[in-house]
C-alpha cells in the first residue's frame, strides 16, 4: 500500500520542504541515511511535547485541487483542538516548474494525540491530502518523517522513514513555482480550458462560456489608439478614465467587460486557479470590444491585463518583495494572442494620500482591496509586479496632482506616443 502512495508522488526523497514562520520561509530535506546534519530549524523551535505533521493536497485534478486547497485552512481551525498551531507550506523539487504541493504544517501542543491523528486519518480517507508525521528520535537530536499511507490509515502504516536535514533556500523561491497557467494565463486556451473543467460545480462557467462562444472573429490592428490606464483602487482611474474619453472623442471601455458584472461576486469567491481564469477571459471580451470599437475612434480601458497579472502575481507570492520572480522572468510577458494597447499608463499614489482617497469615497471594497490597506507587502508586491510587465510595459505617471494636472501629463504622453 505504501508503493501505492509513493507512485503518486515520485522522486518524494528529491523533494524541498519549506514552511514559513512568521512569513520567513525555513527549508529542510529528507534523506535515507544520517550523516550527522543538524536538526532543521523548524523542528528546534518544536516544545519537547509537541507533535508535528505535514498536510500536502495532491492530485491529479487541478479543479479539485485548489477548491480543496480553499478550504483546507478553514476545516483545520475548526476542527482541530486549540493547542494546534498551522503555518503554511510548500513541498517542491527545487526551481522545477509545476512541482508545488502546497499544505500546512501543524504543530500539535495538545495533551493527546488521538483527535488530531483521528482527523487526519479521516483526511486522508476522503480527500486528495498525503499526511506525514514527524517523530523526534531520543534526545531531539534526529527527527524522522513518515509518510501515510493512504489505503491503511486505520493502523497507519508508514511507508519507508526519512531523516529530515536542514535544506538551503532554493534559487526561486517556491510560491514562484507553479504561477504559470495557474495564477496568470498566457492565453485564451489555457484560461478557458479552466472554466470549461468547472461547468458542472459552477454553473456561472457555463454563462461566461457562452458569453466567449459569440467572441467576433479576431480583427486587425484597430486603426486608433488604445490607451489602458492601471493602477491601484483609488489612484484616480475613473476620474482620469472618463476626462480622457471625454477630452479625445473617445470610447471608454473596462475589463472585466460590463456583460461579466453579474457572475463576478461568484468568481470572486472561488480559488486563484478559478478566479484567475475568470479575469483572464474578461481581458479577451474586452480585446474584442476594442477590435470593434478601436476602427472608429480612440480607446481608453480601465484596467486590462496588466491588473489581472500583477495581483496574480503578488498574491501567489509569498513573503518578501525580493520573491517575486526576478525582473527577466517570462512570467511577466504579455500574452501571445492578446491586443496589445498602444500605451499603458500606471498611476501610482502615496499610500497616505490613496488612504485618504479611499475613505472620502467610502465605497465597499473588496477583500483584496482591503488586504492592499492592511499589508504593506502586497502592495509593494503588486507595484512592483506592475512595472515588471513587458510587452507592453506601463509607464508611471504620478496621480497625487490635481485632477487637471494628471490628465494634462496624460494627454501629453498620448500625444507623443500615439501621435493624437
Ligand atoms: N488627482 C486627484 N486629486 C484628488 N482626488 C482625486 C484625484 N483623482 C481622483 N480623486 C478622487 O479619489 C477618489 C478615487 O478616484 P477614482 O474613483 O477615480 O479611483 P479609481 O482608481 O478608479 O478607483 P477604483 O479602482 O477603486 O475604482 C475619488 O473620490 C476621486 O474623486
Ligand atoms: N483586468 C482586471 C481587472 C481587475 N482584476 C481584479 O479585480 C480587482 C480590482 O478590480 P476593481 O474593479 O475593484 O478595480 C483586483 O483584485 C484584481 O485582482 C483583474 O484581475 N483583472
Amino acid at each position: 500500500m505504501a508503493r501505492r502512495t509513493m507512485s503518486v508522488l515520485p522522486q518524494w526523497s528529491s523533494r524541498i520542504f519549506s514552511v514559513e514562520l512568521d512569513g520567513a520561509p525555513f527549508y529542510f530535506s529528507t534523506q535515507e541515511k544520517h550523516r550527522g546534519e543538524e536538526v532543521p530549524r523548524v523542528f528546534r523551535k518544536i516544545p519537547n511535547y509537541g507533535r508535528c505533521y505535514s498536510l500536502l493536497v495532491c492530485s491529479s485534478d487541478r479543479i479539485r485541487r485548489a477548491k480543496f486547497y480553499g478550504k483546507l485552512k478553514d476545516k483545520l481551525l475548526r476542527d482541530l483542538p486549540p493547542e494546534c498551531h498551522l503555518s503554511p507550506m510548500f513541498s517542491f523539487l527545487p526551481n522545477v516548474k509545476d512541482s508545488v504541493l502546497k499544505g500546512y504544517f501543524l504543530n500539535d501542543n495538545s495533551v493527546s494525540s488521538s483527535p488530531t491523528e483521528r482527523l487526519l486519518r479521516d483526511l486522508i480517507q476522503r480527500d486528495p491530502v498525503l499526511v506525514c508525521s514527524y517523530l523526534r528520535g531520543e534526545g531531539g537530536q534526529l527527527w524522522t518523517q513518515h509518510l501515510w499511507s493512504h489505503a491503511d490509515s486505520q493502523t497507519m502504516e508508514m511507508s519507508k522513514d526519512y531523516y529530515v536535514v536542514p535544506s538551503k533556500a532554493p534559487e526561486y523561491h517556491p510560491s514562484t513555482l507553479n504561477i504559470i497557467n495557474s495564477d496568470v494565463f498566457y492565453s485564451f486556451e489555457e484560461a478557458y480550458e479552466v472554466l470549461k473543467q468547472c461547468g458542472d460545480i459552477i454553473p456561472e462557467s457555463k454563462s461566461v462560456l457562452e458569453l466567449l462562444a459569440s467572441r467576433a472573429e479576431a480583427r486587425s490592428k484597430p486603426d486608433f489608439p488604445v490607451i489602458v490606464i492601471e493602477g491601484l483602487d483609488a489612484t484616480g482611474k475613473t476620474t482620469l478614465t472618463e476626462s480622457l474619453r471625454d477630452t479625445l472623442g473617445a470610447c471608454l471601455l473596462r475589463s472585466p467587460p460590463q456583460c461579466l458584472s453579474p457572475m463576478r461576486a461568484r468568481f470572486d469567491r472561488e480559488p486563484p486557479l478559478i478566479r484567475r481564469a475568470f479575469y483572464a477571459l474578461g481581458n479577451y471580451i474586452t480585446a474584442d470590444q476594442i477590435g470593434q470599437e478601436g476602427m472608429k475612434r480612440p480607446v481608453i480601458v480601465d484596467r486590462f491585463w496588466h491588473s489581472t497579472a500583477a495581483y496574480a502575481i503578488a498574491t501567489a507570492v509569498s513573503g518578501a518583495v525580493c520573491n517575486l520572480p526576478a525582473e527577466d522572468s517570462e512570467v511577466y510577458h504579455w500574452p501571445s494572442d492578446l491586443l496589445q494597447p498602444s500605451l499603458v499608463v500606471l498611476l501610482t499614489l502615496d499610500p497616505e494620500e490613496r488612504k485618504r482617497r479611499l475613505r472620502n469615497r467610502a465605497q465597499g471594497e473588496t477583500k483584496e482591496e482591503q488586504e492592499l490597506d492592511h499589508n504593506k507587502l502586497f502592495r509593494l508586491k503588486v507595484e512592483k509586479a506592475y512595472q515588471r510587465i513587458r510587452g507592453p510595459a506601463c509607464v508611471t505617471v504620478d496621480a497625487s496632482p490635481s485632477t487637471d494636472q494628471v490628465l494634462q501629463e496624460v494627454l501629453l504622453l498620448i500625444r507623443g506616443k500615439c501621435h493624437l
